[in-house]
């Protein structure tokens, strides 16, 4: 990602290499804040309290956390400790039970005196993979945008996109956002429309900022105007990112996806999925099986944002509310995924 005229990653180990660094998410786009987390403990609540989020991300962070915890206490107990801990920070994206998966894996077979280093040469190579799985999503991506404009060559190719599923939720790049950024780095002229994605805005706050980075033309919107510009021809397809799909294709992301993909579906709108091997939970049969984070209602009910005197936290109704933080899109209403593969149909997903 470019950020501040350099390029860095959106987690990274800190300098004495005992700790990661992440990037303080909640106050982007206002104030650019790197914060190290140093024990499980801080990685589970920056998780939980979404100082770092999307699916991958949290995965990242979450291997980290266990490799710290490792570094002090390598027995099975502390392993075992440290992955409940960690697992249960948030529970909808798999990745996050993937990456604590992985770690363990590699470190099981070790003494503990040696599995401390072993989790965290682990942890950076899911990063370095996360790295690698998006930029072969985004060359598969990168071509269908190609042929999508080639079909109306006289315009930008208009795409609409919910959440964030960019850098700020992978280690680099993005999933649904690495083919538009190597779209804009090849000048194939692409617009996006940015969700602002209700109530944490991950769209208007986190999207929108590094689009803005990049240089990538796009215009934020209401989570509500995405039918009528599909009614009237202004979106070429939707490209979403997702926390995890199941075996039969159905597709759980940030709580109204599935809305975006019933007016794609009755617009004739294409409707793409951008998702790593990371993101694919074979074990879980169906999106019915996936648990739905439910998050404080108080995200939906009060926004904060910069004020003269810092920020300032507004109350934006008087009534109670509630906060599913995922839904469930079925296989039926997606076009095609995007993965590092290539294009795959729903009935044709396994890595
Ligand atoms: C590669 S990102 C895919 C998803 O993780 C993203 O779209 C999303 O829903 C993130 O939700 P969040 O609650 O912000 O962690």
């Amino acid at each position: 990602m470019r950020l501040e005229g350099e390029h860095r990653r959106s987690i990274a180990r800190t300098a004495d290499g005992k700790g990661a660094r992440i990037l303080d998410q909640r106050r982007l786009p206002w104030e650019i804040v790197w914060t190290d987390l140093r024990s499980a403990a801080d990685a589970e609540r920056a998780i939980r309290e979404m100082w770092t989020r999307g699916a991958p991300l949290i995965g990242a962070t979450a291997a980290y956390g266990l490799a710290m915890a490792l570094a002090e206490d390598g027995s099975d107990a502390a392993l075992e400790a440290a992955c409940h801990l960690l697992a249960e920070a948030r529970p909808t994206a798999v990745n996050l039970r993937w990456a604590l998966g992985e770690v363990a894996k590699a470190v099981q077979p070790l003494p503990p005196a040696m599995r401390g280093a072993a989790a965290f040469a682990r942890a950076d190579a899911i990063c370095d993979e996360d790295v690698a799985l998006n930029r072969a999503i985004g060359a598969h991506g990168l071509q269908l945008l190609r042929d999508l404009h080639a079909r109306n060559p006289s315009r930008p190719l208009n795409i609409l996109t919910h959440c964030n599923p960019g850098w700020l939720a992978t280690v680099d790049y993005g999933t649904a956002t690495a083919p538009i950024y190597l779209a804009k780095d090849e000048g194939l002229p692409v617009h996006v429309w940015v969700d602002e994605t209700r109530p944490r805005n991950q769209g208007a706050l986190l999207t929108a900022f590094e689009l803005a980075g990049h240089g990538v033309p796009h215009t934020v919107i209401a989570d509500n105007t995405g039918g009528l510009l599909m009614q009237r021809g202004e979106v070429d397809l939707v490209i979403v990112g997702t926390d995890r799909v199941t075996a039969n294709g159905d597709v759980c992301n940030k709580i109204g996806t599935y809305l975006k993909a019933l007016a794609a579906h009755d617009n004739g709108v294409p409707f793409y999925v951008a998702l790593p091997y990371t993101t694919f939970d074979p074990a879980t049969a169906t999106g019915a099986d996936v648990p739905i984070e439910e998050r404080d209602p108080d995200e939906l009910a009060f926004l904060t944002g910069p004020a003269a005197n810092g920020a300032a936290t507004v109350r934006v109704t008087a009534s109670p509310a509630y906060n599913p933080a995922f839904d469930v899109t079925p296989a039926r209403l997606v076009t095609g995924f995007i993965t590092e593969r290539g294009l795959r149909a729903a009935s044709a997903l396994a890595f």
